[in-house]
């Protein structure tokens, strides 16, 4: 079965959902807009992949080029980025040609940067390989690279034309990166669609097989509510309440996390306990009952996700959390929860209280 979700932004474009759908590919690159070139920029896992898309293309009598890029998080900077231009002014890449990103989150966050910065934009399509960047980085326009000073420094907002999530795919998937996928399903649950825990509680047998069926509607629940947030609030302005920012539940902690960790952590892992760090601060201020803490520990833990942090690096973990996006001047803020699926922002919290729920979640 495919399913078909609408991104409902200005410019709509569809999520396609199912086994087999890479072969849509050829309907989103656009033959009516004079495309002659297409990039398709993947990792080293993802080459096998990268010729299948590539074929039925190059038939077309498009000129294809592969761009292979670093595995994972180390995609993600200055020196790869300014590789992937070479390659495009070298094959004269123009306004009317498209980009492709195919791999997990950290190859269609650069890839959609790359678009979005050649020409000061191009089209791009994203064709996500991971749990992860099915439900979440392919969707919504958020591309971008880390720094050293942090994680997605560096940045533009740029939506691709289409998403197509293979099914198939995750048949290679290790245990590991589905895992850390199903943390930001979870995500979407405690801020938005509690119907995303009821079923990770109710079949947690299932979810340690990416092809189950289970993980499929899991999947398309979390690209609806993914779908839904971004399209209220694209450019993450806040105009209209908490909008976009409410995705990143548990990631201020968390991508400090993964900052302390040099990226060795996976991003999925490092959120489940930003995730469990802010709910004991959602709980210390007053907002959440002890059972809704509870439930955090329970789901993620049935998840096999991590939900402790080592001890004594609090100077550190604070002083990154400070150039995370949603800090203004110099207060922090964090997006907690009032209540199940009622996400809201805290801002400037008590020192003592975030170093308190800190201590409740190193060991
Ligand atoms: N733009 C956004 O809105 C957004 C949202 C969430 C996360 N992100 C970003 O996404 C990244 C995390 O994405 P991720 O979890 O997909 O990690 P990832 O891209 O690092 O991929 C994880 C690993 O899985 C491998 N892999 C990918 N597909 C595979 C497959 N089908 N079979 C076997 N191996 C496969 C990759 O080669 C890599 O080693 C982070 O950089 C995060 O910041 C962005
Ligand atoms: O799409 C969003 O908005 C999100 O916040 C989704 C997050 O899961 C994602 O990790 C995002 O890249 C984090 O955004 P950032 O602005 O904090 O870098
Ligand atoms: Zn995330």
């Amino acid at each position: 079965m495919t399913t078909r979700l609408t991104v409902p932004t200005d410019r709509p474009y569809d999520v396609v959902i199912g086994n087999g759908v890479h072969e849509q590919l050829r309907g989103l690159i656009g033959f009516g807009l004079g495309v002659l070139r297409v990039a398709i920029i993947h990792s080293p896992t993802m080459a096998k992949q990268a010729e299948i898309l590539r074929e039925p293309l190059v038939s077309d009598a498009l000129e294809v080029h592969l761009i292979e890029v670093p595995d994972g998080e180390s995609a993600k900077n200055a020196d790869v980025l300014a590789f992937c231009w070479k390659v495009l002014g070298e094959a004269g890449f123009t306004r009317s040609d498209v980009i492709v990103g195919l791999g997990g989150g950290a190859t269609t966050d650069l890839a959609g940067f790359v678009a979005a910065s050649w020409l000061r934009g191009v089209r791009f399509v994203n064709v996500p390989t991971t749990v992860l960047g099915m439900v979440d980085a392919a969707v919504g326009g958020k591309t971008g690279i880390n720094t050293g000073e942090g994680k997605n420094l560096v940045g533009a907002f740029h939506e691709p034309v289409g998403v197509l999530c293979d099914l198939d795919v995750l048949r290679s998937l290790p245990a590991a990166e589905l895992r850390s996928g199903l943390a930001e399903v979870a995500k979407c649950g405690f801020i938005a669609d509690p119907t995303i825990l009821d079923l990770i509680e109710a079949a947690p047998e299932s979810l340690a097989d990416a092809s189950s069926p289970i993980v499929a509607e899991l999947i398309a629940k979390g690209i609806t509510v993914k779908a839904r947030t971004v399209a209220g609030d694209l450019r993450e302005t806040g105009d209209d309440g908490i909008g976009r920012e409410a995705l990143n539940y548990g990631h201020t902690f968390g991508h400090a996390v993964e900052r302390f960790e040099h990226y060795r952590i996976r991003h999925g892992e490092a959120v489940s306990i930003g995730m469990v760090f802010v709910a004991e601060v959602a709980h210390r201020a007053g907002r959440i009952d002890q059972d809704l803490l509870d439930r955090h520990r329970s789901i993620l833990g049935t998840l096999g996700l991590p939900m402790t942090y080592r001890p004594g690096i609090w100077e550190a973990l604070s002083s990154t959390m400070r150039l995370d996006k949603k800090t203004r001047g110099d207060q922090l803020r964090f997006v907690v929860l009032d209540g199940l699926a009622r996400p809201a922002i805290l801002a400037g919290p008590d020192e003592q209280l975030i170093l308190d729920a800190y201590r409740a979640i190193s060991s």
